[in-house]
């Protein structure tokens, strides 16, 4: 098990050894203040305090343990202030369970205007109303503080892709130095915890580099950033075949951003333990469900008389109760039950295909098969 409390967490007791193969999968429980995260796990991300067409209750029944919040958004709109004065994150969405909250820096540097990155932080202008605003380590952890964040995540800075190696080094060492101004200002509680964000894109001794100066930190968990940036799976997976091995073992290893059901199976078969990803959420609302029969875009015109649910055995109201021809109408004309029906179906099928990978591992068996 791995606990995120103050006290040295136990040696993560790996269920089974998995299939020679898959040696570096991994199956474990993460213990929060908000209750245990079964990993390999996959976060629903709940960008603006929800995520989009659903009820938490909803999420929780998909068997999500813990969902995403996005600090940029919440920092704008309502205000970390105000939902802390609210009586915190938690309380404010109706949802009880682990929240882990990320740190604004990717954020920033896609969705606001104007940004000036200095050492103390980035400087930017609200993409809503151009109000000023600054992210540093420091204002971005007591923002994941006043939201009540079960995991907050340090303050990296993501090296695009493609870089050099000289630009990969020196977006290396200022998230280094961010890492430990992050650290220095983390509230440390038992049942939470703080994970740090390791950089160097693709070059190895960088990677190796900057999960030296994130262990000294003895963060609860590490994250792998820099990547799903547009390097494609293949490159992903070539940094992923050492990366996670420069972690510890017993700490949790969070890969941001991941991914399409193929990627997050390579990305656990190489030590990874969490994922978050919009693919489920986002293109669900966009009329794609991701079946065992492959991706099935419902807007197209062959399912507009198809009398059959998604997928037969599936659990989720969408397929228990409507068919193809009800989701293809409902998405057609943009009515809000398709979002949540099509979005529902999505999130149970990344669950379930979490639920699998974790079972496959604790039989120590291999999980090539599903995608
Ligand atoms: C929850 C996230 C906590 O991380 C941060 O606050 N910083 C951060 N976020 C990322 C998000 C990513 N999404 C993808 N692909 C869709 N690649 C990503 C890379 C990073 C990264 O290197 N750093
Ligand atoms: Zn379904």
């Amino acid at each position: 098990e791995v606990s995120i409390t103050k006290f040295p967490a136990d040696e993560r007791k790996i269920i089974a050894k998995a299939h020679d193969k898959y040696k570096k999968a991994r199956a474990g429980i993460i213990n929060t203040r908000h209750g245990q995260i079964h990993t390999p796990a996959f976060m629903p991300v709940g960008t603006k305090g929800t995520v989009k067409a659903m009820l938490p209750e909803s999420v929780q029944t998909t068997g999500a343990d813990i969902i995403l919040g996005n600090t940029y958004h919440l920092m704008l709109q309502p205000g970390a202030k105000r939902v802390f004065k609210l009586g915190g994150l938690h309380k404010f969405m109706n949802w009880s369970k682990p929240l882990l909250t990320d740190s604004g820096g990717f954020q920033v540097m896609s969705l606001s205007k104007l940004r000036k990155i200095t050492e103390e932080g980035v400087i930017f202008n609200s993409h809503i109303d151009g109000s000023k605003f600054m992210l540093s380590p420091e204002s971005s952890t007591e923002i994941q503080y006043l939201l009540g964040s079960t995991i907050t995540m340090a303050f990296d800075e993501c090296t695009p892709y493609p870089s050099t190696y000289e630009q990969a080094k020196s977006s290396m060492e200022l998230t280094s130095r961010w890492a430990k101004r992050s650290r220095k200002a983390f509230y440390s509680r038992d049942g939470y915890g703080q994970f740090g964000i390791i950089q160097g894109s693709i070059y190895n001794d960088l990677r190796l580099k900057s999960a030296l100066d994130l262990i000294e930190l003895d963060f609860e968990g590490y994250a792998i950033g820099g990547l799903a940036v547009g390097e494609g799976q293949e490159l992903m997976f070539k940094v992923l075949d050492y990366a996670p091995d420069l972690l510890p073992i017993n700490k949790p290893r969070y890969l941001m951003g991941v991914g399409k059901p193929a990627d997050i199976i390579g990305a656990v078969q190489r030590g990874i333990d969490m994922f978050d990803c919009v693919i489920p959420t986002r293109s669900g609302r966009n009329g794609q469900a991701f079946t065992k029969y492959g991706v099935v875009n419902i807007r197209n015109s062959k399912y507009k008389e198809d009398n059959t649910p998604l997928e037969e055995d599936c659990l989720c109201p969408a397929c228990k109760n409507y068919t193809k021809a009800y989701l293809h109408y409902l998405v057609k004309v943009k009515e809000i039950l398709g979002a949540m029906l099509m979005t529902w179906h999505n999130l149970m099928y990344f669950q379930k295909l979490m639920l699998r990978i974790r079972e496959y591992i604790a039989q120590g068996k291999d999980f090539d098969f599903i995608s």
